[in-house]
């Protein structure tokens, strides 16, 4: 196996499966065994930057979706060269913002970024850790619009197929490192 395939193997082997958290019905996965691991946190790190560190327009900023989204957004900003930008539940980023409000796998949120976050026109690349029903990523995109920047792709830990997100991420570009 090459070095590449066994380091997707070790994270793949340290995301946790919980079952029926936080609902019934729903299998959790959870990356925290993952985060603990410092050799698979650095490669997942790597390769969610990886398609979009020669990317022509450069990607300008990242964005990370809290709370998760945090986690890995701000490495890869950082291994870019790019800006990092928070989108935030309600309440809590400070000045004008834009909201949108979206369901999710397992309930309704409501996502906010700052009116000044971007330069008009920057290159965004929205950052997760799991790409589920596509409805979080989908108000990400719609914020990053409506603050004047554009979408330049999504890069995600997990994607789980089975919920058909792709519906929701129309003709942007989607890396995920484990589809499941
Ligand atoms: O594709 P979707 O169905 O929209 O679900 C994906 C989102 O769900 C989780 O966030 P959550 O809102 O649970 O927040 P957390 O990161 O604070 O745990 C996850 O981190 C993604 O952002
Ligand atoms: N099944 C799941 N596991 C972890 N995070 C999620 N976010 C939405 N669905 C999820």
């Amino acid at each position: 196996m090459s070095e590449i395939r066994s380091a997707d193997r070790l994270v793949a082997d340290l995301v946790r499966d919980v079952p029926d958290y936080p609902k019934p019905g729903v299998l959790f996965k959870d990356i925290t065994p993952l985060l603990a691991d410092p050799e698979a946190f650095g490669h997942t790190v790597e390769a969610l930057g990886a398609p979009w560190r020669d990317a022509a327009p450069r990607v300008d900023k990242v964005v990370g979706i809290e709370a998760r989204g945090f986690i890995l957004a701000a490495p890869v900003a950082l291994a870019l060269g790019a800006g990092f930008v928070p989108v935030r539940k309600a309440g809590k980023l400070p000045g004008p913002t834009f909201a949108r409000s979206y369901a999710l796998e397992y309930g309704q949120e409501t996502l906010e970024v700052q009116r000044d976050a971007f330069e008009p026109g920057d290159r965004v690349l929205i950052v997760d850790d799991v790409l589920a029903t596509g409805g979080t990523v989908e108000a990400a995109n719609t914020l990053i619009r409506d603050a004047g920047a554009e979408v330049a792709g999504i890069s995600v830990l997990l994607e789980l197929t089975f919920l058909a997100p792709r519906t929701r991420t129309g003709d942007l570009t989607v890396h995920s490192l484990l589809p499941v």
